[in-house]
């Protein structure tokens, strides 16, 4: 599926927090959204799930509005994590993935073959299965997040947008992540993930959005858009810069003064 979203703007409280942009997601391709904190990630994500009306502007769905789609073809169509995940503490974490079925599934019935195998595929992709049997609130909060993103596969939509899903998870399951991220736009999924590792947006995605107040500082392939202007504006920083096995990455090396940002 691919999204269209045209001249979005939008204000709180009368201070405008997104304004102009236009962005074109595309199934096959994992777009990493950067920007520093209040840069309105979370709203334009929010925005492209249908999830927040925007002031001004359009997002299409394969070039339909979401009403004229429905609310159901949307959900199964299009799965969102959120920031934090929304966290229901008493609920075993085999019946929060298995929420992820529910676009599919009609109202009462049992669970199909179908979607017990999503289940466990999503389970298993996120390395969760030992917490299946166990409450949210029993978990650690890098487990819990895994349980959360396991949901959002099970929903085994053509479009993910992701807010900030490695949040709490140690080093070798955000390396996962992102691979497995990588794997299923390779499969043909379109993937947007809200990051602020510079390093793993660089490494693993195939082209970053990079917002700065509200605006699209940069859009284009990771090299292009952590360039040192764009970094030293969008987050006021200094990177250093290395290479490995012939791929390049940055690590975020030093604040700027403001002074020092703005040259
Ligand atoms: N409901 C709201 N009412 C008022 N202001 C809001 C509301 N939602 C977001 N904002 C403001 O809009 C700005 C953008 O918020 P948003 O959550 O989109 O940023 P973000 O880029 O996701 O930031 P972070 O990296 O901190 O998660 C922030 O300044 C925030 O305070």
């Amino acid at each position: 599926m691919r999204i269209e979203a045209n001249g979005i703007a939008i204000a709180f409280d009368g201070k405008p927090i997104l304004s102009g942009i236009d962005l074109a997601l595309r199934p096959g391709e994992l777009v990493g959204l950067i920007g520093a904190n209040g840069a309105g990630k979370t709203t334009l994500l929010r925005i492209l799930a249908d999830l927040l009306p925007p002031a001004a502007g359009t997002v299409l769905y394969d070039g339909k509005p979401a009403r004229t789609l429905g609310r159901r073809a949307l959900a199964q169509r299009l799965a969102f994590l959120a920031q934090g995940g929304s966290v229901q503490w008493q609920m075993r974490a085999e019946a929060v993935v298995a929420l992820g079925r529910l676009p599919h599934r009609r109202p009462f019935a049992d669970l199909t073959e179908a979607d017990r195998a999503a289940i466990s595929n999503a389970f298993a992709a996120t390395d969760a299965s030992a917490f299946r049997e166990r409450s949210l609130g029993s978990l650690s909060g890098g487990e819990r997040m895994r349980v959360l993103l396991a949901r959002a596969l099970a929903v085994e939509a053509e479009m993910l947008l992701a807010d900030e899903p490695l949040v709490g998870l140690d080093p070798r399951h955000q390396l996962e992540a992102m691979a497995l991220f990588r794997r299923i736009a390779a499969a043909g999924t379109g993937v947007v993930v809200v990051l602020h590792d510079l390093s793993l947006a660089g490494r693993f995605c195939d082209r970053l959005v990079l917002l700065e107040s509200g605006r699209i500082l940069a859009d284009g392939p990771p090299a292009t858009v952590l360039d040192d202007d764009n970094l030293a504006r969008a987050f006021g920083i200094a990177v250093a810069r290395g290479k490995r096995g012939g791929e390049d990455f940055v690590l975020p090396w030093q604040a700027l003064t403001n002074e020092e940002a703005s040259r």
